[in-house]
């Protein structure tokens, strides 16, 4: 079977995603939806764009004349109930989601010709892909706002088992609101969805199919194998070395050669790729992590993939376990991915110097095994797999520098030292159900009405957790055990606030200030109580003199690397 080359490509294609019977770029000349009158409601405008399944148009809403977005699919698909079905669950997806990080679906319905459309919030703005050309690499700072975003929108989508599969910067919409990015996430157009009622999903989540745009696609994904929400957790973390270094860790002149990249060698080190970038120790062993290719050992949850964002600022960097990449295989034989558990720390003298000093050593032979055993080409052969994605790679890439070819490792013996940290609990990760059914991680939203006191939430053991100026509240995970978040503001008392992060719930605490007399909340202003839905309420109290503060440690896998 001969691949694909990138020379097939349009010359100013985005890594875009290919779907069966795509019907290609519109035809030039005026579009004869413009000025068409929808449901009785929406008046089309002009064209925004063509994707894979149809084309966007801006539209104004005749009564209320707000500017909508409207998706509608390609007539050719209209007679095609399949593909009309995976047209409309993408809005299903999206609405399910119901998340200020994902795009809002506000209707749905169909042209007098009887093409599918679904109605969605206008964004202006552009996508990350626009970003990165212009201005990649990103600082570190930036980068770390956008990458929670995403996690904030993934996690939700992944706790109503939602599982985009396609994440990239091209659908990843930027809006800029007063100089700050916030970013929407869209096209769920190959989203899995949880319930098995949704028929198509069971067709799109055949073993041996394979979705997703190359440069963003997991090792397991690009197998065609079943795969779950952590495929997402890979994305991102390639969509994260792009903003970090302007350039995505896999660069091949074909499809299966990107694939190949992502399922037999190790990612470079984005330090490497971009020495002048400045990128942070720590934040490079989160992009690593994220792009392990045994998902047993990435990020198992968005969640905890941003906790990692956040403790990178406080020298925090997740472990990376070794990963031996076995030689690429001879085609024609069964492949499969096998991860192992992760070995056990060894535990070095104190006087190792802080991470990262040097390149990443080889890794210990034959610590677990990550088993690939065939070519590609042969596996997707063998799998009689369908490939559903085929055009990406913009065709400069041949031009482009590809990375070097690194030692298969990721992983640095000098964020080995440290005694392992204290158990920390994090959402399990149950094994990927049969049929791709994404977890039902769950998350609950806590907000914290502190009378317009800025203050940080720390966890018990001091790790930084957000903002109460945070408009989306703090992220935790769903429990019935009380936690005990720390509320640190300047000129405050630090304040204790337990609650039982059941439910999305908003608190009001007041910050005692530390100098009674000097009063520093605004005049007229009460003392708020203390404000929560059942069930328990949180109760807030003084914290007890400060002792001395303790290592932080947010998840056991979170270690320092640097000595303090
Ligand atoms: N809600 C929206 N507001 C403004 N522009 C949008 C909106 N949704 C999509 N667009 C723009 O419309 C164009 C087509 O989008 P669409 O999602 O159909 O395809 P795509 O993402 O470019 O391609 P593919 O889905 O094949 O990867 C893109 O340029 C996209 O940025």
């Amino acid at each position: 079977m001969s691949e694909p080359t990138a020379k097939t490509l349009p010359s100013d294609a985005a890594a875009q995603t290919l779907r069966p019977d795509d019907p290609g770029p519109a035809a030039p000349g005026k579009d004869p939806r413009i000025g068409d009158l929808l449901k009785g409601t929406y008046t089309i405008e002009r064209l925004l764009g063509a994707g894979g399944m149809g084309s966007v148009y801006l539209a104004q809403h005749a009564l209320i004349r707000k500017k909508v977005a409207i998706k509608i699919l390609a007539p050719e698909y209209a007679h095609k109930p399949e593909l009309k079905e995976r047209f409309l669950r993408e809005a299903r997806a999206a609405a399910a989601i119901d998340h200020d990080g994902v795009i809002e679906i506000h209707d749905f319905g169909e042209t007098a010709g009887g093409a599918a459309f679904f109605v969605m919030e206008y964004l202006e703005g552009e996508d990350l892909a626009a970003v990165i050309r212009r201005e990649a690499p990103l600082p570190w700072p930036r980068v770390r706002d956008i990458a929670l975003q995403l996690c904030r929108a993934l996690q939700a989508a992944h706790a109503r088992g939602i599982v985009h599969r396609d994440m990239k910067p091209g659908n990843c919409f930027r809006l800029d609101r007063d100089g700050r990015d916030v970013i929407k996430i869209l096209d769920f157009g190959i989203a899995k969805l949880q319930n098995p009622d949704e028929g198509v999903g069971q067709a799109l989540t055949r073993t041996g199919m394979i979705f997703g745009t190359p440069e963003y696609m997991s090792p397991e994904q690009a197998q065609g194998e079943r795969h779950d929400h952590r495929v997402d957790i890979y994305a991102v973390g390639v969509i994260l070395f792009e903003l970090l270094t302007g350039k995505p860790p896999f660069i091949a002149d074909t499809f299966m050669g990107l694939l190949n990249k992502h399922m037999f060698d190790a990612p470079p080190r984005p330090r490497d790729v971009a020495p002048q970038a400045d990128i942070p120790a720590a934040a490079e062993a989160v992009v690593l992590k994220a792009l392990q290719k045994d998902p047993d050992l990435r990020f198992q949850t968005m969640d905890e993939l941003a906790v990692a964002l956040k403790g990178v600022d406080a020298g925090l960097a997740p472990e990376l376990v070794p990963e031996t990449l076995k030689a690429k295989p001879a085609r024609g034989a069964p492949m499969q991915f096998r991860g192992a558990d992760r070995p056990s720390r060894p535990t070095l003298p104190e006087t190792t110097a802080p991470a990262f000093p040097a390149p990443f050593a080889p890794p210990p032979r034959r610590r677990w095994n990550l088993a690939l055993v065939a070519g590609l080409a042969g596996a997707v052969l063998a799998a009689g797999a369908l490939v559903l994605f085929t055009k990406s790679e913009p065709s400069d890439s041949a031009e482009r520098t590809g990375p070097k070819e690194h030692a298969p490792v990721a992983s640095s013996p000098d964020l080995l030292p440290l005694p392992p940290p204290a158990p920390v609990p994090t959402p399990p990760a149950p094994p990927p159900a049969p049929d791709l059914i994404a977890p039902a991680f769950s998350t609950v939203t806590v907000r914290i009405d502190t009378a317009g006191v800025a203050a940080e939430v720390l966890d018990e053991h001091g790790a930084l957790l957000g903002h109460t100026a945070d408009p989306h509240g703090l992220l935790l995970p769903r429990g019935e055990a009380e936690r005990v978040l720390r509320l640190r503001a300047e000129g405050r008392a630090e304040t204790r606030l337990k609650l039982v992060p059941s439910e999305n719930r908003t608190v009001a605490v007041a910050l005692e200030p530390l100098h009674p007399g000097k009063p520093t909340a605004k005049k007229g202003s009460k003392k708020p109580e203390t404000r929560a839905e059942p069930p328990p309420p949180p109760a807030a109290e003084p914290a007890p003199k400060p002792k001395a503060e303790p290592k932080p440690t947010t998840s056991p896998d979170l270690i320092s690397p640097f000595k303090k």
